[in-house]
């Protein structure tokens, strides 16, 4: 059988990893089942989720046990947005707003009976969607379809016909009528005599929508057929007549669909046949005979349109009955996935799935998604991450992102050398011009967050930047690098502090253990230098995917990019790490590991120790090979056999410095490995990484790219929100 739900998740995960993705924003008016608030505690890594209620019921239906959580209890509450009505700052703006679009209709509200009716729930939700505050609402689980659908369907606009669809992914037979027994029907709930024009809807929108779940890879065909007790002239009748009338009307919609997005291009819809001549080769092979191949869907139907609700409601019902193990759903079609109307019988399963096949439809729908919604803060965040030859420069409002750019500094002007002010103030030069090319201004933001530098002893977490920072920084920093110049930056960007300015995360923080500590010198001691911001992101990563807690879990995280560094995290302290600049495995231009010896004959073949350093952390690694540091050009090179031996070498260093790093958590086991950084972008480097870890018998996550940006915009919003409380440095 296939797994609709495992497909549904990857393919949004897939999507809303995009780099300026948003979360689509989703309503649940019936806050107070807790199917509900289970479900929503799913849904939060793929959806914005408001909650429409009373925020002491919904506390206690978790407390009391009621709804489980699927999610650690702190990150849901610090997600979902729950909102009384009663108390809602909207309230009067969506009171007016029903009452105007009342005006006219037979169902005309006064403005008092307007302000009444928004205190219902449902409404509320309804009226967030019409306004284009959400981007759907769901419900149907604790009220009847007349009072949960009727307002929706009154305020929400749809682009034609609504329907209801029932999807089917059944339990695998020797002989399945279906490619990949998947089936689907419409309609099954609203339209009860659907006019030619409503069934042409129908047949275009639930073929869309099977194609939009199952790509041509899971389901190579996708094939309508509106049924009738004729096949092609065998019987007469009104319901007949309706077909015929609307299979023209289908093939033209069929025609725009086509045009407009190929995925498309092989929808197939054929009218008015019998469904024994639908689905079964054999039955249209008799019935039609030399004509059966003018007919596509003859034979091979997947999404069998009903001529009236009678049928497709017992088709929906026989089916859910027969198969109880099927992976089942009600999706709503016509309404560009704004609206999800459940079963009351929905299970706790059926509303996940419903809601996750709604999210999917709905990113998929030419509408655009809300990118900010005055139910979710969406402070101005400007990120900066400097690096060695370049700085990204990122804003968001909120979680959306407005901005993401990597400026590319050239080596010899911009961080050829200077003291830290010297450096910094031409590459904020360069700052301002992409913001001002942007049209941002910074003044206007409400934090601006930055990579942070290499000061002594650091905790893990944000500082807000201060003069003392910068003093110890300017005088004090462990090692010249370019992370340092992130904080000088931010201030300067924040008029010296008026807005709030934080850096966060420094690759200087130690959290090693002795044992990790000591080495085999007395009075050498390892002294970490990291990708700390990296790392703590990918790790926070997994652990939201995983529906866990990074303080509960054992993680190994590397980042893979100009440096490499590998973190053993254990319950969320990185307890073992190396100096990424001068130890671990080589990397595009740091050589890593040397044989202690080659390193003393190096130290004292005659030259200065700049030197030596620049020959360890900038000339190494590939580029000491191969004459180039950029991964994206080497790949291309993969078939010479020189450059396949550096990048086989490179990725056995990084994977047996990782598979050593299994022992760091002894007795205790590791849950997953989890790999980030642009170097992840590189098939051919990351195949053979992960074709070694497979002796770790552990799983691995790859965040490929880099997460920095979005760890910076993560720790402002918990600051705006007063999860963390940002230190301060004191010198
Ligand atoms: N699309 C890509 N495909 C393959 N490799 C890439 C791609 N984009 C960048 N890289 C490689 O990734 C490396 C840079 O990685 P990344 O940007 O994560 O590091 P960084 O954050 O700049 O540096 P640092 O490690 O100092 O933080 C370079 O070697 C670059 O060639
Ligand atoms: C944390 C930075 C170390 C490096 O530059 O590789």
């Amino acid at each position: 059988m296939i797994d609709l739900d495992k497909l549904v998740d990857e393919q949004l995960n897939g999507m809303l990893s995009a780099p300026d993705a948003v979360k689509p924003v989703i309503v649940f008016p019936e806050a107070n089942d807790p199917r509900i608030i289970s479900a929503a505690s799913g849904l939060i890594n793929q959806a914005r989720v408001v909650l429409v209620g009373e925020a002491a019921e919904i506390r206690s239906l978790c407390d009391y046990k009621s709804a489980e959580l699927y999610c650690p209890r702190d990150r849901f509450f610090s997600q979902v947005q729950i909102v009384n009505p009663a108390q809602s700052d909207l309230k009067e703006e969506l009171a007016m707003a029903l009452q105007e679009a009342s005006k006219g209709r037979k169902w005309e509200f006064t403005s008092m009976e307007a302000r009444e009716k928004i205190l219902n729930p449902v409404f509320f939700g309804a009226m967030l969607v019409r306004l284009g505050y959400a981007d759907a609402c769901l419900g149907g689980v604790a009220n009847s379809t007349k009072d949960f659908l009727a307002p929706c369907l009154r305020l929400i606009k749809s682009s034609g016909t609504a329907f209801e669809m029932g999807l089917f992914c059944l339990p695998d037979e020797d002989n399945p009528l279906w490619e990949n027994n998947v089936v689907m029907f419409a309609d099954v709930a609203l339209n009860l005599k659907p006019s030619p024009e409503q069934l042409s809807d129908i047949a275009v929108g639930a073929c869309k929508t099977l194609r939009d779940i199952f790509p041509p890879t899971v389901l190579s065909g996708v094939n309508g057929a509106m049924i009738s007790y004729s096949t092609k002239g065998s019987g007469q009748g009104p319901s007949v007549e309706a077909i015929r009338q609307a299979e023209p009307l289908a093939a033209q919609k069929l025609a725009a669909l086509k045009e407009s997005d190929p995925v498309y291009k092989d929808i197939n819809i054929t009218g008015e046949l019998q469904i024994s001549v639908a689905v079964s080769r054999e039955a249209a092979q008799v019935k039609l005979k030399n004509r059966l191949d003018e007919f596509e869907s003859a034979g091979k139907a997947n999404v069998l349109i009903v001529p009236s609700l009678d049928e497709g409601n017992m088709l929906y019902h026989l089916f859910n009955t027969q198969y109880p193990e099927a992976q089942s759903s009600l999706i709503m079609g016509g309404m560009d996935g704004q609206v999800l109307d459940y079963s009351r019988g929905s299970s706790l399963l059926q509303v996940i799935r419903g809601a996750k096949l709604l999210l999917l439809t709905r990113i998929k729908a030419t509408k655009p998604l809300v990118r900010t919604s005055p139910l979710f803060p969406s402070p101005r965040i400007v990120t900066i991450n400097p690096g060695s030859v370049s700085t990204q420069v990122a804003v968001f409002d909120g979680d959306a992102p407005v901005l993401n750019v990597v400026i590319e500094h050239d080596k010899s002007g911009a961080c050829a050398g200077g003291s830290i002010a010297q450096q910094a103030e031409s590459r904020l030069a360069s700052v301002r011009r992409t913001l001002e090319k942007h049209d941002i201004d910074p003044c206007g933001a409400a934090m601006i967050m930055s990579r942070g530098g290499m000061l002594p002893n650091p905790q893990a977490g944000t500082y807000r930047i201060s003069q003392a920072m910068l003093t110890a920084l300017e005088s004090g920093a462990v090692e010249d690098h370019p992370s340092n110049l992130g904080a000088f930056m931010a201030w300067e960007l924040s008029r010296q502090g008026k807005t709030p300015a934080f850096i966060v995360d420094c690759p200087t923080i130690d959290e090693l253990t002795p044992e990790n500590r000591l080495t085999g010198i007395k009075g050498i001691e390892k002294m970490p230098i990291w990708h700390a911001l990296s790392q703590r992101q990918a790790a926070r990563m997994y652990a939201d995917l995983a529906n866990q807690r990074v303080q509960d879990l054992n993680l190994i995280v590397a980042h893979l990019g100009s440096g490499v560094s590998i973190g053993s995290h254990a319950k969320g302290k990185c307890i073992n790490v190396e100096n990424a600049i001068f130890d671990g495995p080589m990397g595009p231009s740091r050589a890593g590991d040397i044989p202690a010896e080659a390193v003393i004959e190096l130290c004292y073949a005659g030259l200065e120790k700049a030197m030596v350093k620049k020959i360890f952390s900038a000339v190494g690694g590939l580029y000491s090979h191969l004459g180039a540091h950029d991964l994206r050009q080497i790949q291309d090179r993969a078939n010479d056999p020189d450059v396949a031996a550096v990048l086989s070498a490179m990725a056995s260093g990084i994977a047996s410095q990782i598979l050593a790093r299994l022992s760091d958590f002894y007795p205790e086991p590791v849950e997953q490995i989890v790999l980030t950084g642009r170097m992840c972008l590189s098939p051919v480097l990351l195949e053979k990484v992960l074709e070694k870890l497979t002796l770790a018998g552990v799983g691995v996550t790859v965040f490929p790219g880099s997460v920095e940006a979005e760890a910076l915009k993560d720790a402002a919003m918990r600051v705006y929100k007063d999860i963390d409380v940002p230190m301060r440095w004191e010198s």
